[in-house]
């Protein structure tokens, strides 16, 4: 489900490190602090996690490195097969947000810059399948682009626009890029209570637990 973008991964996924390096200027503040981002995801991950659009494995390499047990989910091809080179021991499910191998009890359920890939209908179907499967104090810990408000992302808009970076300007459009208001309501609304932490201009961190 949420699979309508994957396209624009077949495509991206041979350059997709020198994106999140800031060697495209279109996306360099997107990715401004990258490295820190995926660290605040990863120093609030523990046990067993379950990792969804995993990419290239940039993040899946950070929480491999804290020895937790991993199970990573990525939905498009040529990002698995990247990932499959880096990390030929680790198994990785063709999968999705709300399509992913049965499991146990999890204790961390993590992303980064993908959950904008559900609408926010979809967004409040992954919250409720992942309240059975969140052991009782585990937690979810996604970063993502976000807004304050629609207004936010408008000017956003208009600002892509103004410097000639048509193709964000365009994504910012395209994909379902929630506010972080939507966001509370919506974990609120599926049992969670929940924390934000705001990490660029267009980075949000989300902590979630059971309420
Ligand atoms: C911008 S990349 C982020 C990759 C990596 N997590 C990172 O932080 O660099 C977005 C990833 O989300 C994946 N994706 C797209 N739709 C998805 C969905 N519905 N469920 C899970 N992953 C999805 C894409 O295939 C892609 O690998």
């Amino acid at each position: 489900m949420g699979r309508e973008f994957m396209h624009i991964f077949d495509e991206w996924a041979d350059s997709y490190e020198t994106t999140v390096q800031g060697r495209d200027e279109q996306y360099k503040a997107v990715f401004e602090h990258y490295d820190d981002i995926l660290e605040e995801v990863a120093k609030r991950t523990n046990g067993i996690t379950i990792e969804f659009g995993i990419g290239t494995g940039n993040l899946t390499e950070k929480v491999l490195q804290k020895g937790v047990e991993l199970v990573a989910v990525e939905p498009n091809k040529s990002m698995r097969l990247v990932a499959e080179k880096r990390f030929p021991y680790l198994t990785i499910h063709d999968g999705d947000f709300l399509s992913f191998p049965k499991l146990g009890k999890v204790d961390s359920i993590i992303s980064s810059y993908a959950f904008h890939h559900l609408t926010d209908e979809e967004k409040k179907r992954a919250f409720e399948l992942y309240y059975s499967l969140l052991s009782e104090s585990g937690e979810i810990v996604f970063a993502d682009t976000m807004f304050v408000n629609e207004q936010a992302h408008e000017e956003m808009i208009t600002t892509a626009k103004a410097k000639q970076f048509f193709d964000l300007a365009e994504d910012l459009n395209r994909e379902y890029y929630t506010t972080v208001p939507n966001m509370k309501k919506i974990l609120h609304e599926t049992g969670y209570q929940v924390q934000f932490e705001k990490l660029n201009d267009f980075v949000w961190l989300t902590h979630a637990k059971k309420s």
